[in-house]
């Protein structure tokens, strides 16, 4: 490892752009599957890991989806949410605002409070036993119907204390984000903070609806904006932060390399830019990967880097004393690394 590795690795950051779902790694997968006789088809994790290899958004969530069946009962949703944040406190994530979207769980009739109550239970566990700091937010699938997200809504209710935000993701291309205007507002009513994936396959047009229509916090994704250079600057005006996935968009083709990732562009354009992980087992790479990975391919600098993980704090769900103190702890960290070793 070299020191830009090292001091990659080390520096307390946050992942704001994971689904659990998309952090179960094949080892877990295979145990899970077998724990609740599930017919896979797959032998081995070997054979499964294998099988990771996408052409684009839809050809990986159909394999994600299927993946999605090992999951059943409420210690599956502990296990898959506290291995996750075993990792990400091993690789100095401090603060991690995770996805999980329900529907693909109680549409084969798993109860939603094991979905629920699992996963919040290894959120609870991490904090205690590793002091890492997690907020969970629900999302729903849009190749499904308004009122099906509107369901989801009234069946997450009981846990609204406890939830950070509501999100949206799934297949883009065709389900754009003014398909769930009613929904976001309800969430809106509610007072939940709100984001949604745009503009990872599909156009600027819905990058500019997630942010003008729906009012969203946080845009996930949201590289496509470049091609729209007013949308651009309006961006940058309020300062909404992008939650982007290098990673993620070169596995599933969204870019041939990523020397030609617009990660830089974005940043130079003056966005609030901070970089994720997207589905880190499926496509191998957590955010100190994503993070290494970029600096390498675009010849980020220390300053770079460090703008991106004060940005993660910056977007991030905390309270300003949170991040104050979480600031405070990068630049000590920034102003004690021995880059000679
Ligand atoms: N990259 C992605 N885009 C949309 N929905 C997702 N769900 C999990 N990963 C996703
Ligand atoms: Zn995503």
């Amino acid at each position: 490892m070299d020191r830009m590795e090292d001091f990659i690795r080390g520096i307390p950051k946050t992942e704001l752009h994971m689904h659990l779902e998309g952090s179960l790694e094949p080892e877990l997968l295979m145990r899970l599957g077998e724990r609740n006789k599930c017919q896979l088809r797959w032998k081995t994790a070997e054979e499964l890991r294998n099988a990771y290899e996408f052409s684009d958004l839809q050809s990986f969530l159909d394999l994600y989806y299927e993946g999605c069946q090992v999951l059943v009962e409420e210690a599956d949703f502990y296990e898959l949410a506290r291995a996750y944040l075993r990792k990400a406190h091993a690789e100095n994530v401090v603060r991690a605002e995770v996805f999980l979207g329900p529907q693909s769980f109680t549409s084969k009739g798993v109860d939603i409070a094991s979905v629920l109550n699992g996963t919040l239970k290894a959120i609870d566990d991490a904090e205690q036993e590793d002091g890492i700091s997690c907020g969970l937010i629900v999302t729903a699938q849009r190749h499904r119907t308004e009122q099906d997200a509107l369901d989801l809504l009234e069946q997450v209710r009981p846990w609204f204390s406890r939830i950070l935000g509501i999100g949206m993701g799934g297949a883009e291309k065709g389900n754009p984000p003014s398909k769930f205007r009613h929904f976001f507002r309800a969430c809106r009513r509610e007072g939940i903070r709100i984001t949604a994936h745009a503009g990872e396959e599909g156009p600027a047009s819905y990058v500019r609806e997630a942010v003008e229509l729906l009012g969203v916090d946080r845009v996930d994704h949201g590289v496509s904006c470049l091609d729209d250079p007013a949308l651009v600057r309006e961006m940058a005006d309020i300062k909404i932060p992008l939650t982007v996935c290098p990673i993620s968009n070169l596995r599933l083709k969204g870019v041939p390399s990523l020397e030609a990732h617009p990660l830089k562009k974005l940043m130079d354009a003056g966005l609030h830019v901070t970089v994720n992980s997207d589905d880190p087992s499926y496509f191998r790479g957590y955010v100190s990967e994503n993070l290494v990975e970029c600096q390498r391919a675009l010849g980020l600098t220390v300053e770079e880097i460090v703008s991106l993980v004060r940005n993660g704090f910056t977007a991030a769900f905390i309270s300003p004393a949170e991040r104050a103190a979480a600031l405070a702890r990068v630049d000590k960290y920034v102003s004690e690394f021995n880059w000679s070793h």
